[in-house]
């Protein structure tokens, strides 16, 4: 059975979401090679639809899906899609995933969800890497759009001793991510590390901020996704959809 097309779909009444699932199934419908064997499948509320898109599809049974964290292996198994690991199946065809914010150079910030360790495995592991996102996502330049600041993977133990470096890195603010009313204390990830969130403004140059950060002691990941996404879609408003590449914005 053919998929719907979108223009049949019944709209959803919150306008980010409907923007969210515009720019998923967009992607899921332009991407999804027809002969994919292993495809990744990121974490958020965005990816929420991209999963619910490759539910759709007739040949769920040929290909295998490699989730990115507990949520994402969940959206696997409740749309009826074949789960496994990164262990089992190392090299992907394809995998997308959300984003907190994506530069012209299609540089992301990620990690809003606390999952970026798994999804930049995955990244790195895919031939390809579709960004979706709501059009809240859709920068000039990192760290203006979003002011929650570049999400890190800590060593726990070391946050006390990162907080400095990161101060000293001159960070706007520092952050160790709280649970907030689901958990008393900092939130903890599928990895049993902290998240330590550290604004930096704009940031004019996200390779060596990455850089400097990983060679700092405690440092497990950032969540400065670079050089790797082929393409990312942004639900407008207005129910177009921005398709950006390394060529340019282009809008459907
Ligand atoms: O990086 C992530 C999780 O670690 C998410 O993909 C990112 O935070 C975007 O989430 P959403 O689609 O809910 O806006």
């Amino acid at each position: 059975m053919p998929l719907i097309p979108y223009s049949e779909l019944k709209p959803l009444s919150d306008p980010t979401e409907e923007s969210k699932r515009l720019s998923a199934y967009k992607a899921v419908d332009e991407n999804f090679p027809p002969s994919a064997k292993v495809i990744g499948i990121g974490s958020g509320s965005t990816v929420v639809y991209v999963a619910e898109r490759i539910g759709q599809l007739d040949n769920k049974a040929d290909f295998v899906c490699i989730p990115t964290g507990f949520q994402s292996k969940n959206l696997i198994l409740d749309n009826g899609l074949k789960l496994g690991s990164i262990e089992q199946y190392p090299q992907l065809d394809i995998a997308f995933d959300g984003a907190d914010e994506v530069d012209t150079q299609l540089n992301a910030i990620k990690g809003g969800g606390a999952c970026l360790f798994q999804e930049k495995l995955v990244a790195y592991s895919s031939k390809s890497f579709i960004l979706v996102a709501d059009y809240r996502k859709k920068s000039q330049n990192l760290g203006v759009q979003w002011t929650k600041g570049v999400p890190i993977e800590v060593v726990p133990s070391a946050y006390v001793y990162l907080t400095g470096k990161l101060n000293e890195y001159g960070a706007e603010s520092v952050v160790l991510r709280q649970g907030g009313s689901a958990k008393a204390g900092p939130v903890i990830t599928d990895n049993n590390n902290f998240i330590i969130d550290a604004h930096f403004g704009a940031i004019q140059d996200p390779k060596q901020l990455h850089q400097q950060l990983k060679m700092t002691l405690g440092v497990v990941e950032t969540g400065l996704f670079l050089d790797y996404p082929q393409k990312a879609y942004f639900g407008e408003k207005d129910g177009s959809v921005v398709v950006r590449t390394l060529q340019g914005d282009r809008v459907l």
